[in-house]
């Protein structure tokens, strides 16, 4: 094989990511002991039988043959012997019929075996990751390989490893039946297949190369179905007549693909009819060969015959393996981003993370800086807040500031790039283990569409199912009474694109996620916006309510409103990523600009209006 390739467009060449079609196969073949060992052992056994047979059918058939016509030894024709050999014969393709539906049936139980394990590595592989990497658009180029690779290309290796190894014992015990009558054609079938096989391997690199240029064309045209297709962005796309222009640029996007693909399926195809033409003209010579050596007398009929229908065969065992092996070298540079996908250690993220997360007498970030991994410049630089148990501290600050990053780092679901965390005094090494310390209640918290309980206790799965603690804590956010009020309670499915799936309103959500929260029990409560889309009423309650909903704990507020900032412990004034003052309602107002200007900004509104 050529060390350099050729793909379409002049693009990059690929390197082979397996170096050899061994590593390929070692690959899938653990894959498939992996996955269900006894199953890969009967399809083997089971293509192994039919491969026995169609070597034996050939003996019995030529014997079958020989009977009739009368061997090259001058015998006289035998019909009672090529009677027996036919009823053989025919017994054996009903046998061969039998092992052939068994084959289908473990083949097709062995394709899910094999996806359900390779999606579940994947999966996992993914819940494992870190925050950051998700920002990242070559991980989500990563993860969708790997799982292209677990969902189609894994499951259909083994069987197309099998397929291949079966052919090639079919044409070894065929060749070893033929030896007996003309061994010199054995060679020339394996020379027949050579061109198939290179141009199936070329076919592999130059399809893998465009799928990775069209990487992003592929990511814009999901997010454009996800725009135009899905439930929460249909109001919105409606409101504004927006479908034509996403529709337009859905068009685009397909035009790109199927220009590029035109050009490489074009070049395909030339190459394969070339292939095809080589192969069947080494067939063709061969045949020729055959029928003069039958015309001089040196072959006996039936052993011309028998020669013949082995070539025919064995062509046809050549394109298979061909095909196969192309197919198995087709999926190796998708089966090389699921095998470095799923490298990592293993594990299962089903098990909940224990929530070991002690309590704490001062949490500090000091000065710490971080910068989105896609960002251009710092979300935070050289940022210092200190949070000391029992504590109710808020962070304030324009839009864009970095108030909610800041709480990204002290959850531990970033790591700082400069600057410290530190738990009483202690630097935090590992991130993880601010993550168990804390509750949250992002901005944007997530609706899960399943049972309004769970939507609750996924706050904390180890009690997941624990009724009287998901009462507690829905009763806290005030969201008991609206639950009661679901059709089945706390039964009742959220979500209504499943059946009997009820919809709350915003607030409602918002309470919910504030109940999760509350269903957490962590010593840092981290509230990020809670109350955005509540009522005026049940913002005031809430706040009114904070100290003692959140007794010995501490409490982490960002809030714009800043009348639930006022009762604050200590509130922090951020600006483009900066500490600029800190200190009670009162110090702030006496001297800091920023606070102030933003403060009464909203107040003077109220005034204007003539609230007292
Ligand atoms: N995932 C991200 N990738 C890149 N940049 C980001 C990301 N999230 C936030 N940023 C940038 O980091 C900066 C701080 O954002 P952050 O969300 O922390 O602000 P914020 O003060 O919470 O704003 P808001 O009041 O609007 O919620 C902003 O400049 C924002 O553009």
């Amino acid at each position: 094989m050529s060390k350099h390739h050729d793909a379409p467009d002049g693009a990059p060449a690929q390197r082979l990511p397996f170096n050899s079609l061994r590593l390929l196969i070692v690959f899938g073949l653990s894959a498939a002991w992996q996955a269900d060992r006894h199953r890969l052992i009967v399809v083997l056994a089971l293509q192994g039988v039919q491969a026995l047979g169609t070597g034996g059918a050939v003996l019995v058939g030529k014997n079958a043959l020989s009977g009739l016509t009368g061997s090259t030894s001058g015998q006289s024709p035998s019909l009672g012997t090529s009677a027996g050999y036919a009823a053989a014969l025919l017994a054996m393709g009903f046998v061969g019929s039998i092992v052939k539906q068994a084959l289908e049936y473990h083949q097709s139980m062995f394709r899910l075996s094999i996806e359900r394990d390779a999606v579940e590595r994947v999966v996992a592989a993914a819940a494992r990751a870190e925050l950051a990497e998700f920002e990242n658009p070559e991980f989500h180029d990563r993860v969708r390989l790997a799982l292209t690779a677990a969902q189609a290309y894994l499951p259909q290796l083994p069987a197309l490893l099998v397929t291949a190894l079966r052919a090639v014992a079919t044409t070894v015990t065929v060749g070893a039946a033929l030896t007996t009558m003309v061994w010199w054609l054995f060679p020339l079938f394996a020379v027949a297949t050579i061109p198939a096989v290179r141009v199936s391997m070329w076919r592999q690199r130059a399809t893998f190369a465009l799928d990775r240029r069209l990487a992003e064309n592929s990511r814009t045209r999901w997010y454009l179905i996800d725009l135009l297709t899905g439930r929460d962005q249909a109001k919105e796309i409606r409101a504004f007549g927006l479908a034509g222009v996403f529709f337009g640029r859905l068009s685009d996007c397909y035009d790109q693909v199927l220009a590029k693909e035109r050009v490489l399926k074009l070049r395909v195809l030339r190459r394969e009819v070339l292939a095809r033409l080589a192969g069947d003209a080494t067939v063709a010579g061969a045949l020729a060969v055959v029928i003069a050596a039958a015309a001089a007398g040196q072959l006996g009929t039936a052993s011309a015959l028998t020669a013949v229908a082995c070539l025919f065969f064995a062509a046809q065992q050549g394109v298979m393996v061909s095909t196969a092996l192309g197919g198995a070298n087709a999926s190796a540079f998708y089966l090389d981003a699921l095998r470095k996908f799923t490298a990592a250690p293993t594990g299962s993220p089903a098990a909940a993370p224990p929530l070991t997360g002690r309590s704490f007498a001062v949490l500090e970030a000091r000065e710490v800086s971080f910068t989105y991994p896609s960002g251009r410049r710092p979300a935070l630089e050289r940022v210092s807040v200190r949070l000391h148990a029992g504590e109710t501290v808020a962070l304030v600050g324009e839009n864009g500031s970095g108030k909610t990053t800041l709480t990204k780092l002290l959850s531990g679901l970033y790591r700082p790039d400069a600057g410290e965390l530190l738990v009483d005094g202690r630097p935090v090494v590992d991130p993880a283990e601010l993550t168990v310390t804390s509750t949250v209640l992002f901005q944007d918290y997530l609706r899960y569409w399943f049972t309004a309980g769970e939507n609750i206790a996924l706050g904390d799965p180890r009690y997941l199912g624990d009724a009287a603690r998901t009462v507690r804590a829905a009763r806290r956010a005030g969201v008991h009474d609206i639950v009661t009020g679901l059709p089945s309670g706390y039964r009742t499915r959220l979500g209504p694109q499943f059946s009997g799936g009820a919809d709350l309103s915003p607030g409602q959500w918002q309470r919910i996620a504030l109940a999760r929260a509350f269903f957490r029990d962590a010593p840092l409560v981290i509230l990020d916006e809670p109350t955005a889309s509540m009522d005026p009423c049940a913002e005031a309650e809430l706040f009114d309510r904070m100290r003692s909903l959140f007794a010995g704990r501490t409490v982490l507020l960002i809030s714009h409103r800043f009348s639930s900032v006022l009762a604050a412990d200590r509130i922090y004034v951020l600006q483009r990523g900066r500490v600029v003052g800190s200190g009670t309602h009162e110090e702030l107002m006496g001297v800091n600009d920023t606070y102030r200007q933003l403060y009464l900004a909203q107040a003077g509104a109220y005034l204007r209006a003539g609230a007292p």
